[in-house]
Parts: structure tokens; sequence; C-alpha cells
């Protein structure tokens, strides 16, 4: 059995996984805390896995205390930056398994996300425009997305690697319509009680347009890749942080 400790226990996210961790036959549930408890209380004695679903604001100093603690970590949490990963991998090196330490951050659980963004990014160099669109109920506390900023990362690095030009725009008056700019790439995010977790890519040319879209309509959609990522990281995945559902399908 893995033993698997969830940390944001009593959120939207985390409660799914604590739920998912009881029934499934491979894992067992060992902790399940939230704001205000002892991390340290985990330990590699009662623990295999942590599982952290909690908010931008505080999810790196949760991940450098459970590295501290020498345990492995999957992240649902988004927020994450250059400089946050940089922390996370020099907090490895100086940590008590530097050679065997595994965090594994994933923006995006569900298939259909990780599915979405995978062809956008296979697409991009076709295109000689692409946006990105996410819609998100109205109690998320960040915009835009994180699955978003990776999708608009990906599409942008995959353009410069084709030696594209910049998306076409002849925007002279903005007021902030065009949505964020990441990399290139705008995004525009939308919160509407409703809607769960989507988003839409969409690519234009001359004469045609394609659009890539991926629906959660429920947060048990989310739970498949939580618990193979758990696997694998109490199995074969690499040591050191990887950043991805995509890196444990086979794609
Ligand atoms: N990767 C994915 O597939 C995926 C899917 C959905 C949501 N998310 C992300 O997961 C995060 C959580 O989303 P949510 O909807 O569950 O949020 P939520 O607000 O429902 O839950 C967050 C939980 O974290 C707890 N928390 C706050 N500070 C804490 C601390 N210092 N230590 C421990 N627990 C603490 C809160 O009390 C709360 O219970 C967000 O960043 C969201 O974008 C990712
Ligand atoms: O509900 C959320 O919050 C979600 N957050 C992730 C993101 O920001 O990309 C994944 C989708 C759901």
């Amino acid at each position: 059995m893995i033993k698997v400790s969830v940390v944001g226990a009593k959120g939207r996210m985390g409660s799914h996984v604590v739920e998912a961790v009881n029934n499934a036959s491979d894992t067992q549930l060992a902790l399940a805390l939230d704001a205000g408890d002892d991390l340290t209380q985990i330990t590699p004695d009662n623990t295999d896995v942590v599982v952290e679903f909690t908010v931008p604001s505080v999810s790196l100093n949760n991940v450098l205390t459970l590295i501290g603690q020498g345990v492995d970590v999957v992240v649902g949490t988004t927020g994450w930056t250059d400089e946050k990963l940089a922390q996370v991998k020099e907090a490895i090196a100086q940590g008590p398994k530097p050679d065997a330490q595994k965090v594994f951050i994933a923006p995006n659980f569900a298939i259909s996300a990780v599915l979405a963004d995978y062809f956008a990014v296979k697409a991009a160099k076709y295109f000689e425009s692409a946006e990105v669109i996410e819609l998100h109920h109205p109690t998320k506390v960040d915009a835009p997305s994180g699955t978003a900023i990776h999708t608009a990362r990906g599409i942008a690095e995959a353009r410069k690697s084709a030696g594209m030009s910049p998306v076409p725009d002849a925007t002279e008056t903005d007021g902030g319509s065009r949505g964020q700019v990441i990399d290139g790439i705008h995004v525009h995010a939308v919160r509407l009680r409703g809607l769960n977790a989507h988003e839409e890519v969409l690519f234009g040319n001359a004469g045609e347009q394609l659009t890539i879209r991926a629906d959660s309509f429920d947060r048990t959609s989310f739970m498949p890749g939580v618990l193979l990522a758990v696997r694998k990281l109490a199995g074969d995945a690499p040591t050191g942080v990887t950043v991805g559902l995509d890196h444990f399908l086979d794609l």
C-alpha cells in the first residue's frame, strides 16, 4: 500500500483527493492536514507521497517544508514560476535526500486538459495566430489559470523553435480587453457561476481556424491523474523536479 498524506485536505480539491485515496485499492490515507496544521508531522515513517492542493501564496513554503521532511510530493497548486522552481531545486540539493527526492508539479491532472495542451503545442507552428481562453468557477483565486499559462508558454516555445514572427495584431487601444500577454500569446480569463474548469485554444490562418477545447465538468476528472502521479512517485518517476502529467503518459 502507498501511504499518502494530503495537505489542503479540507479544500475543494484536497477533499476529493482524500476520497480518491480512501477508495483506491493500492493507497491508504496517512495524514489529512490543512491550514494551521504542522506539516512536520509528515515523515517518511508515516508517508510515502504527499499530495499538496492549497493556494499559490503558501504552496512553495509547504513544498520546501516537505522536502526538508524527506518525503516525495505531488503538487497540484498553481502559481509556479521559474524562480519558485529554482528554490525547490535548491532545497532538494540542500535537503535530506538530494539524490532520491521527487517533486512532481502539474498545472492540470485532467486527461482532457493535458491532451489539449499537448495538441496545442503540436499545432502551434502551423498557425499565424494563437490565443488562449480559460473559463473557470468564480471562486478560483488566481487568473489566468496555471493551465492557460502553461499552454501559452508551450505555444510560444513551439513558435520560437519554428522561427515564427509575433502573432499579427493591429490593436492600438486596449483597456485590458486583449487579455494578459504571456510570452507573446494573449490569454483571456472568464469567471462564471456554473463553470468548473475549461480551456479553449484558438488557432487561425487566412480562411481557417482550429479550436482545441477541454472541459472538466467535475473535480472527479482530476483524480485519475492525481493517483497516477502518486503511483509514479512511489515507483519509477525520475528524481528531482518534474512538471506536467504529459511526462507520465505515453504521448
Ligand atoms: N492541478 C490541477 O489539476 C488542479 C485542479 C483544480 C485546482 N487546482 C489548483 O489547486 C489549488 C487549490 O484549489 P481548490 O479549488 O482546492 O482551493 P480551495 O480554496 O478549495 O482549497 C485550498 C485549501 O488549502 C488550505 N490551505 C490554505 N493555506 C494552507 C496552508 N498553509 N497549509 C495547508 N493548507 C492550507 C485551505 O484551508 C483550503 O482548505 C489552486 O491553486 C487551484 O488552481 C489544480
Ligand atoms: O479550479 C481550479 O482552480 C483549477 N485550477 C487549475 C488551473 O489553474 O489551471 C486547473 C484547473 C482547475
